[in-house]
C-alpha cells in the first residue's frame, strides 16, 4: 500500500474544527467557508480518490503478476480478486466527474459531504457519504418546514473536478446571521437548462424530495410510478436501481437487477446513468431482446401485435405443446434386427403417462418416454427371440440399444413424441393453419388468418414472450442437460465454499482500501463458475433465459402486453418490481388503460402506485399546448406543474403543399438552431416522411446528423414518434401532426409524447389541417 497521506489544507487547519495531530486527518471547512476552502476540501477528496485508484492498480498488477500457478483454488481466487480490482477501478473512474455535490450542516454541529460514493481516509475518518447512505437521505428530504436537523444544505457545483460555484439553502434562519447568503434552486435550474447531449445524465445532485421518497421506497412488491412526461420517471427508476443495489448489495449483487426499456435507442440513451452512480453490474434489455439468443424485429401489423400480447397464449402454447404428443390409432409393426414387433396404442399410452408423471418439461420428459418404450419393445422382442430359440437363454442385454437404434422405432417414437425447440413450435403454429386451429379455439378465424406467415420468417418482438412460454414448457432439448445441472450445482457449492474462505482472508485488507462490502462470496463464486470463464452475475443473467433477478425495473411500462409482463414475472418470482410509465402516453396496441388492469393477473395485492406531478423537462408554454391538444382529442392527462415558463414561444408554420414538407423540416432545424444558439434539435415526423427528411438533413448538415438520440458532436436527428419515446432534445421540429395522429389510429398518445420531448423550443411544420387543440 502506498505511504502517501492526505494533508489537511491550510485553510481547513485554520478553522480548527479538527485536530491536526494525525497527518491523514482532514479538517472540514467551517459552516461559513467560502468557495476557496471548499475547493481545498474537494481537492483533498480527489487526492484520496486518486490514491485509492493507485492502490487498486498496484494490487491488480500484483495479482496479475502471480500467473496461473498453484492449486485450482489459488487460481480461481486470483481470478476473482483480479476481477474485483478491475471492477473497483472501473467504479472509481466512473465517479470522477462531479464526485461530490453536496454538503449538510446539522444542528449538532456536524457537517457531511455527500457524493457519488462513500470515502474514508486511511485513518477511517469519514470524508464523504455515499448519497444512498441512510444519513445522506436528509440532503434530499429536509425542507424549511421540516428541517430534520439540517441547518443548511449546500450545493457544490462542479465542472469535472473544479468547483465552479456554491449554492446555499438555509433552513435554519439563525445561520443567515452568521453571514451566509440564501439562494433559490439555482442548481436545479442550471441542470434543467443545460444543453442536452443525446445521453441521459444522472440527477443525483438535485433529486427532489418527492422523487427521493420513491427512490428509497421499500423493495418488496410492485411499485408503480405514474407520471406525466418529463416528471423524472426514468431518472427516478435508474436512481432507485442504484439505491437498491447499495441497500441490498448482498442479495442483489448475486441475483442481479434487470432494466427493461422500449427499444435499443432508448437503452443507449440511458446506459451511462448507472455507471456514473458507481454501479456497473445491471442487465439492460429492450423488449426486442427479452428472449436471449433471438434478435427479434418489429411486429409490422399492430393488430397482430395486439393478438400476440393476450394472456390467452399461456393456454394456447400449453395446448400446442401437448398436441405434439400423441398415441397411435392402430397397432404398428416395427422391425428390429429383421424381427417384427407389434407396438400397440396401449403401450404408447402407458409410456406417455409414465413420462408425464415425472412432471418434467416436454423435451426432458421425452427421454423417460423413450426409455420406457425402448424397454417395453425390447422385452417383447426378447420374448419373441426366446420362443424362436426354444427357451435358449442367450445374453440379450444388447437388445435395448438395438431397439433404440432401429429406424422404425425412432420414426414411431418421434411421431408420438417429437423433440421440439421453441422456435420450431412457433414456426409450426404460424405456418400450419390446421395446427393453430386445433390448439387456439380462443382466436377467431380472422385472427388466426392474420397470424399466418411463411416458414423461416423472422421472429418479432411480439413473438419473444411466446418463445419464452414455449421454452418454459418444452425445457432443454439436450438430454444430458439434467446431468449437467447436477454437476454444475455440485461444483457451485464447492466454488461458494472456496469463495467464502477467500473473502474472509482478504476482508481486513479490503476494508483498508475502502472496498468494504464490495465483494461477497456469491460474487466471487460467480466469477469462478463456467470453467474459469470469468462471468459476472450480470453477464450470466443476460444470456440465461432461466435466470431469476432480485429486482426488475421497467420503463415505459404502460406499453407492455400481458404476455410481456408474464415473461418478466417469471424472471423475478419474488415480484420485486419498479414499473414507471404514463398511462396517457400509451401507444402500443397492447397498452394498458390502468395500472390495476395491467397487474391484475399477476400482483394485484402487492401493487403500490406513486405519482410524480412536476414536469422538469418541458417549459410551461409547450406543456400547455400539448395538454390542450391531448384534451381536445379525448385523452385524459394529469395536469402537470412546470418548473420553467419557457423562453421561446412555440411556432407553427403552414405550407400549402405536402411536397414542401421535407425542405421545410430541414429549414426549420436551421431556424431552431439559430433561435437556441446551440443545442440538439430533433425532427419528429410520420413514418413515411422520416426517411426523406433524413436524406435532406444529411445533405444540409452532413456528419452533424446523428442516429438515435444524437450526441455532443451530432446535434441533429430525425425520428418517428415511436423512436422518440423517452428521449429529449433542446428543440423539436414536429412534422405534420395530423399524420402522426392518424398513424396511431387516432390515439393521441404518440403526438402528446412527441410534443413533450423538448427542453426549450417547439416548431410545428404542417401542410394539412392541424388536429384539434392547436
Ligand atoms: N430532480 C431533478 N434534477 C434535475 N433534473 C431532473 C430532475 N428530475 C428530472 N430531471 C430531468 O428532467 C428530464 C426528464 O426526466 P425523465 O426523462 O426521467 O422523465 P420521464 O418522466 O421519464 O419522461 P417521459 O415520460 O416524458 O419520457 C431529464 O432531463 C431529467 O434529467
Amino acid at each position: 500500500m502506498s505511504e502517501s497521506k492526505i494533508k489537511p489544507s491550510a485553510a481547513a487547519s485554520q478553522n480548527g474544527r479538527q485536530s491536526d495531530e494525525h497527518a491523514d486527518v482532514i479538517a472540514l471547512p467551517s459552516i461559513n467557508a467560502g468557495i476557496e476552502q471548499e475547493r481545498e476540501y474537494v481537492a483533498a477528496l480527489y487526492r484520496r480518490l486518486d490514491q485509492l485508484r493507485e492502490e487498486n492498480h498496484q494490487q491488480l498488477s500484483k495479482v496479475r503478476a502471480t500467473g496461473a500457478v498453484g492449486t485450482m483454488q489459488n487460481i480461481s481466487e486470483r481470478d476473482a480478486f483480479a476481477t474485483m480490482y478491475e471492477d473497483r477501478l472501473a467504479q472509481l473512474s466512473a465517479v470522477d466527474d462531479r464526485l461530490v455535490f453536496g454538503r449538510l450542516d446539522l444542528d449538532n454541529g456536524d457537517s457531511r459531504y455527500i457524493g457519488r460514493i462513500g470515502l474514508t481516509s486511511e485513518a477511517r475518518q469519514r470524508l464523504m457519504l455515499d448519497w444512498r447512505a441512510p444519513e445522506a437521505g436528509v440532503f434530499y428530504q429536509a425542507t424549511a418546514f421540516d428541517r430534520q436537523g439540517v441547518r443548511r444544505r449546500r450545493h457544490l457545483m462542479l465542472k469535472r473536478r473544479a468547483v465552479q460555484g456554491l449554492e446555499d439553502e438555509v433552513l435554519d434562519a439563525t445561520v443567515l446571521d452568521e453571514g451566509t447568503e440564501n439562494h433559490g434552486d439555482g442548481a436545479l435550474l442550471a441542470a434543467l437548462k443545460a444543453r442536452r447531449t443525446g445521453q441521459m445524465g444522472d440527477i443525483v445532485a438535485t433529486i427532489q424530495s418527492e422523487q427521493d421518497g420513491i427512490i428509497r421506497a421499500d423493495r418488496s412488491g410492485v411499485l408503480v410510478v405514474q407520471g406525466g412526461p418529463g416528471t423524472g420517471k426514468t431518472a427516478v427508476a435508474l436512481h432507485r436501481a442504484a439505491y437498491l443495489l447499495y441497500a441490498h448489495r448482498e442479495r442483489l449483487k448475486s441475483a442481479g437487477v434487470l432494466i427493461v426499456g422500449p427499444n435499443s435507442t432508448f437503452m443507449s440513451y440511458i446506459e451511462r446513468v448507472l455507471p456514473s452512480l458507481g454501479e456497473t453490474g445491471v442487465v439492460m434489455s429492450s423488449l426486442a431482446d427479452l428472449y436471449p439468443g433471438v434478435r427479434s424485429v418489429e411486429e409490422p401489423d399492430p393488430h397482430v401485435a395486439a393478438i400476440k400480447g393476450r394472456l390467452d397464449w399461456v393456454q394456447i402454447i400449453a395446448d400446442a405443446v401437448a398436441h405434439r404428443r400423441r398415441t397411435i390409432a392402430q397397432p404398428r409393426d416395427v422391425t428390429v434386427e429383421g424381427v417384427k414387433v407389434t407396438v400397440t396404442p396401449k403401450m404408447i399410452k402407458r409410456g406417455i403417462e409414465r413420462a408425464k408423471a415425472t412432471g418434467k418439461p416436454y423435451n426432458e420428459a421425452r427421454s423417460t418416454f423413450v426409455k420406457v418404450m425402448v424397454r417395453e419393445i425390447a422385452e417383447k422382442l426378447e420374448r419373441i427371440l426366446q420362443q424362436r430359440s426354444a427357451g435358449n437363454d442367450a445374453d440379450r442385454s444388447y437388445l435395448d440399444e438395438e431397439v433404440r437404434q432401429a429406424r422404425d422405432v425412432r420414426v414411431l417414437l418421434n411421431l408420438c413424441w417429437m423433440p421440439r425447440t421453441p422456435q420450431a413450435l412457433l414456426e409450426d403454429l404460424f405456418s400450419k393453419p390446421n395446427y393453430l386451429a386445433d390448439v387456439a379455439p380462443q382466436l377467431t378465424k380472422d385472427e388466426r388468418r392474420l397470424l399466418q406467415r411463411s416458414p423461416g420468417s423472422a421472429f418479432t418482438i411480439a413473438d419473444a414472450p411466446l418463445l419464452d412460454e414455449a421454452a418454459e414448457l418444452l425445457g432443454d432439448l439436450d438430454e444430458s442437460a439434467g446431468r449437467d445441472e447436477i454437476r454444475k450445482k455440485l461444483s457451485r457449492e464447492k466454488d461458494l465454499e472456496n469463495a467464502r474462505k477467500a473473502v474472509e482472508n482478504a476482508t481486513p485488507q479490503l476494508e483498508e482500501m475502502g472496498i468494504e462490502g464490495f465483494l461477497d462470496a456469491e460474487a466471487v463464486a460467480n466469477m469462478n463458475a463456467d470453467g474459469g470463464q470469468r462471468m459476472t452475475a450480470s453477464e450470466r443473467a443476460g444470456v440465461d433465459r432461466t435466470w431469476t433477478y432480485g429486482h426488475i425495473v421497467v420503463d415505459e411500462a404502460q406499453e407492455l402486453s400481458p404476455m410481456q409482463w408474464n415473461v418478466l414475472m417469471r424472471r423475478c418470482p419474488m415480484k420485486s418490481f419498479t414499473a414507471v410509465g404514463d398511462i396517457a402516453q400509451g401507444s402500443s396496441p397492447s397498452a394498458a388503460s390502468s395500472w390495476e388492469q395491467a397487474f391484475a393477473p399477476f400482483a394485484d395485492d402487492r401493487l403500490r402506485v406513486e405519482e410524480l406531478t412536476v414536469n422538469y423537462r418541458t417549459p410551461r408554454n409547450i406543456v400547455e399546448l400539448a395538454e390542450r391538444v391531448a384534451a381536445a382529442n379525448g385523452l385524459q392527462t394529469t395536469q402537470l406543474r412546470t418548473v420553467r415558463d419557457g423562453e421561446y414561444e412555440p411556432i407553427i408554420e403552414h405550407y400549402d403543399d405536402a411536397s414542401a414538407l421535407v425542405t421545410a423540416a430541414t429549414d426549420a432545424v436551421s431556424a431552431e438552431q439559430q433561435r437556441l444558439g446551440e443545442g440538439l434539435v430533433a425532427v419528429i415526423a410520420p413514418v413515411n416522411l422520416v426517411g426523406g427528411i433524413r436524406r435532406s438533413l444529411r445533405n444540409t448538415f452532413g456528419k452533424r446528423l446523428g442516429a438515435g438520440a444524437g450526441s455532443m458532436a451530432q446535434d441533429v436527428v430525425a425520428l418517428t414518434a415511436d423512436e422518440a419515446k423517452g428521449l429529449e432534445f433542446d428543440g423539436v421540429v414536429l412534422v405534420e401532426p395530423a399524420a402522426l395522429l392518424e398513424e396511431s389510429n387516432g390515439r393521441v398518445g404518440s403526438l402528446y409524447v412527441a410534443m413533450t420531448r423538448s427542453t426549450q423550443s417547439l416548431r410545428v411544420v404542417a401542410s394539412r389541417d392541424l388536429p384539434a387543440g392547436f
